[in-house]
């Protein structure tokens, strides 16, 4: 796979991440898009603050790099409060968890990234402290060990995941706040990359900013990762400067798809098309021929074909739409006549 597509960020140099770091919006100003989502946390952040409490529980979900974390800091930032940072499947023991919360200060964010991978026991540990702000701990052992509960001061847990299907029932209803996040159009994608650009230092002519946008995926992440990439060929290949023609040059040497769509988007269609001529093809079925988990297609990939209308969800299973065969340059019941 082209790792400059990840959506995962997950292959990031060091060097990188600090980039990623510098492009990251620290308020509610410099977060761009998720008008709906934005608008209601405004609110709700406001009236935290006027009546001085803790904001409600937040859970963020919604496919990797559309800003989940960000959101997570940009919501403590704005509360005036510290964050403290940690993820599902760090937390293996109750005592870790304990550690964390009874250092929490009033009214504090305490951010736990993929919070559907907790573990079901520091999960039910977890219930009475977003409850009743109390928490039981063992002290002392042998013949003298007991419990004690202790009050915790009033924090705000905030969850993020992509795979909020897998979070229990009782998990999501102690989140007061739900929010999905969607993929970005290109307009908004394309004001992410001039802002970008303007943090970089490096000049961008609006057609290329809109370029960029255009092959994103959708994903914040993945244009400004696109954008560090084609900033290297205008510097190395053209006069520093990122135009239309610079940034066409730089995308088509990094092989970027028209639609942004990566490797495994292409796969999946193929797929469909070529094994299962064109779907209806259930996702368990459609998971194992491309070797992936069915939940990752169904909560990482699938969103966004489904939103650029390259696949139908229909009773049957999935289908793939008049716009895969002809991205694909593939003729419908092509597969088909080879076979009869
Ligand atoms: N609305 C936005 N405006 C500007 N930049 C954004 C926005 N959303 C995300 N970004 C940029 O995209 C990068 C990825 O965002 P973030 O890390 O918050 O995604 P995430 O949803 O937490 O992803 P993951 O599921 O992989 O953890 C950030 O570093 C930030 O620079
Ligand atoms: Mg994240």
């Amino acid at each position: 796979m082209n790792e400059n597509l990840d959506p995962t960020g997950e292959n990031l140099s060091p060097e990188e991440f600090d980039i990623e770091r510098a492009l990251r919006p620290v308020s509610f100003d410099d977060f761009t898009g998720q008008a709906r989502v934005l608008g209601n946390l405004k609110i709700f952040v406001q009236a935290a603050n006027l009546r001085g409490e803790a904001l409600d529980h937040t859970l963020f979900h919604g496919p990797p790099g559309l800003g989940k974390t960000t959101l997570a800091h940009i919501l403590a930032n704005e509360l005036g409060v510290n964050i403290k940072v940690t993820s599902g499947p760090v937390l293996d023991k109750p005592g870790d968890l304990a550690g964390l919360l009874t250092n929490l200060e009033e009214r504090d964010v305490l951010f736990i990234d993929e919070i559907h991978r907790l573990s079901p026991i520091v999960e039910e540990y977890l219930y009475s402290a977003m409850e009743d702000y109390k928490i039981d701990i063992m002290i002392e052992s042998g013949p003298n060990a007991r419990t004690v509960q202790i009050n915790l001061s009033p924090f705000t847990l905030i969850g993020a995941t992509t795979r909020s299907g897998l979070l229990t029932a009782p998990m999501r209803a102690r989140f007061g706040i739900q929010s999905r996040l969607e993929y970005y159009n290109t307009e908004l994608l394309s004001t992410i990359v001039e802002r970008s650009a303007e943090i970089l230092q490096v000049p961008i002519t609006n057609d290329a900013a809109i370029e960029i946008a255009g092959r994103s995926r959708g994903t914040p992440r993945i244009c400004n990762a696109l954008l560090r990439r084609v900033r290297d060929f205008a510097q190395i290949k053209g006069n520093g400067n990122i135009d239309l023609e610079i940034s066409q040059f730089g995308l088509k040497a990094l092989n970027v798809d028209a639609h942004g769509l990566d490797e495994m988007d292409n796969k999946i269609l193929t797929t469909i098309i070529d094994k299962f001529k064109g779907g209806p093809v259930g996702i368990t079925t459609l998971a194992t021929a491309v070797s992936e988990s069915a939940e990752t297609l169904e909560e990482v990939y699938e969103p966004f074909l489904i939103q650029q209308g390259f696949i139908m969800r229909t009773p049957r299973g999935r289908e793939v739409t008049e716009l895969a065969y002809t991205h694909l340059g593939k003729v419908k019941g092509g597969t088909q006549g080879g076979l009869f």
